[in-house]
């Protein structure tokens, strides 16, 4: 693991790092990672401190950091020859200019535009991007890992750039590194990855997609280990939710451990030589890793499947003529009272709900109601996440969302996007390969 570039600012610091020194890992693997130092909010105020600050991070994403076989000192990203790409125009580094990034978060206004290479402004509907080049496709994990498999999925022969956290995919789109991300919203067995739902309200990307991927996940072990030396198992959380019961009946009633993504669990035990040790990936993890496949198979449901959304800088023009999902996100200061008032708005209209989720709400997570007579209620207070089956180019859904302006404190459409309508077929695309 390699720091990028001496000259990277304190507070916009990435790490490109290789994988580790062995022949069962994938090689020159370029992973964008957040590290200490970081301070996305003030970022997110457009507080880079300058212009080089900038340019620096510039290389390092578009650039993909020059590939690894380059000489040490190509590697620092910050020489003036270096050449970047970025969104598919090549552009000298000291050509970039300089544009807070609250406000590319935002779309940027028109005049930081005109500065800035031409951003996209693709429809997602669209099988290839408008500017030509490959799609970049920013996803938690490493490779191997079913989010980059999503991420093919949504845009076959893009160029996958895996992040080590969920926060970096959206970060690496904000700051043009991808031009999506591909995140993991809710599982059919484990239920919603919460941290996903918090980072869309913090962030501002919109939804332009869904993908829905079958899950279908192998125990790996080192090649000749059996099940009887094993006394760990290690996977991403979801992944050991999924496979809880199937783990019990194959009798591996060893330790579970938590790790950030499937096929870094299988990284892991290949490259510290683990024996006592196997992962929950998939069979592409498998064959990354130089890893033995010791159980195929082993979600605890056979049409396991993760329903991924793809996130971009630019909302996609909603459409009629396909099946649309719309998704939002809203608050309201009467406590859960006026929530069936906001349902029934969609009920009124025959549009279906397909999911409801909610979480806490940050700014303000507790309401006291005094009762002289009994005492102080203390009530939660709620985000709802809320997706119906609408494009917002249909006037009920425009009726539907101005009714529930009325009950609402806060409301913000995530986007508007075509469904995932692929035809269901667990064993195919399961495997993550
Ligand atoms: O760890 C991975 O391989 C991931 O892509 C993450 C993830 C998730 O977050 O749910 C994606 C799909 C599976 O449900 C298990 C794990």
């Amino acid at each position: 693991m390699q720091a990028i570039s001496p000259s990277t600012p304190n507070n916009l610091k990435y790490l490109i790092g290789t994988s580790p020194s062995t022949n069962r890992v994938a090689p020159n693997r370029i992973i964008v990672k957040c590290v200490y130092g970081y301070d996305s909010a003030n970022l997110c105020k457009g507080t880079v401190s300058s212009r080089a600050d900038w340019q620096t991070s510039c290389a390092i994403l578009a650039s993909k950091v020059v590939s690894q076989e380059q000489s040490s000192t190509d590697k620092t990203g910050g020489g003036a020859d270096h050449v970047a790409a970025i969104n598919g125009h090549k552009t000298s580094i000291t050509d970039l200019s300089l544009v807070p990034i609250g406000e590319l978060a935002n779309g940027g206004s028109d005049n930081n535009r005109q500065l800035q290479p031409k951003p996209l402004t693709i429809s997602d509907l669209s099988p290839a991007p408008m500017h030509g080049s490959q799609l970049r496709v920013a996803y938690q994990g490493v490779p191997g890992a079913y989010s980059e498999a999503a991420a093919g999925k949504a845009y076959p022969n893009c160029e996958a750039i895996p992040c080590d956290q969920f926060e970096v995919a959206f970060q690496a789109v904000e700051l043009w590194i991808a031009d999506r991300a591909v995140l993991p919203v809710e599982n059919s067995l484990g239920g919603s990855i919460h941290r996903n739902y918090d980072l869309l309200l913090r962030h501002r990307l919109h939804i332009v997609g869904e993908v829905q991927l079958p899950v279908h996940h192998c125990l790996l072990t080192l090649p000749g280990v059996r099940k009887e030396y094993l006394n760990r198992v290690i996977s991403h959380p979801q992944a050991l939710a999924q496979c809880e019961h199937t783990l019990t009946k194959l009798g591996l009633n060893v330790a579970r451990e938590a790790v950030d993504d499937t096929a870094g669990a299988a990284e892991y035990v290949a490259t510290n030589n683990l024996r006592d040790t196997a992962a929950i990936a998939s069979a592409r993890a498998a064959e990354l890793y130089g890893m033995q496949v010791l159980a195929d198979g082993i979600q605890d449901d056979p049409s396991n499947v993760t329903r991924f959304v793809m996130l971009a800088r630019e909302p996609i023009i909603p459409r009629t003529d396909r099946p649309f999902k719309t998704s939002i996100v809203f608050a309201h200061d009467k406590g859960t009272s006026v929530l069936f008032k906001v349902l029934s708005a969609f009920a009124f209209r025959n549009i279906s709900l397909t999911k409801i989720e909610s979480r806490p709400h940050r700014n303000n997570p507790i309401r006291l109601v005094d009762d002289a007579n009994v005492g102080t209620a203390k009530h939660f207070e709620y985000m709802f996440y809320v997706d119906f089956e609408a494009s917002m180019a249909e006037v009920r859904a425009q009726n539907a969302l101005a009714e529930v302006q009325e009950f609402t404190s806060f409301l913000r459409v995530l986007g508007s996007y075509p469904m995932d309508m692929t035809p269901w077929c667990p064993s195919s695309d399961s495997r993550g390969d």
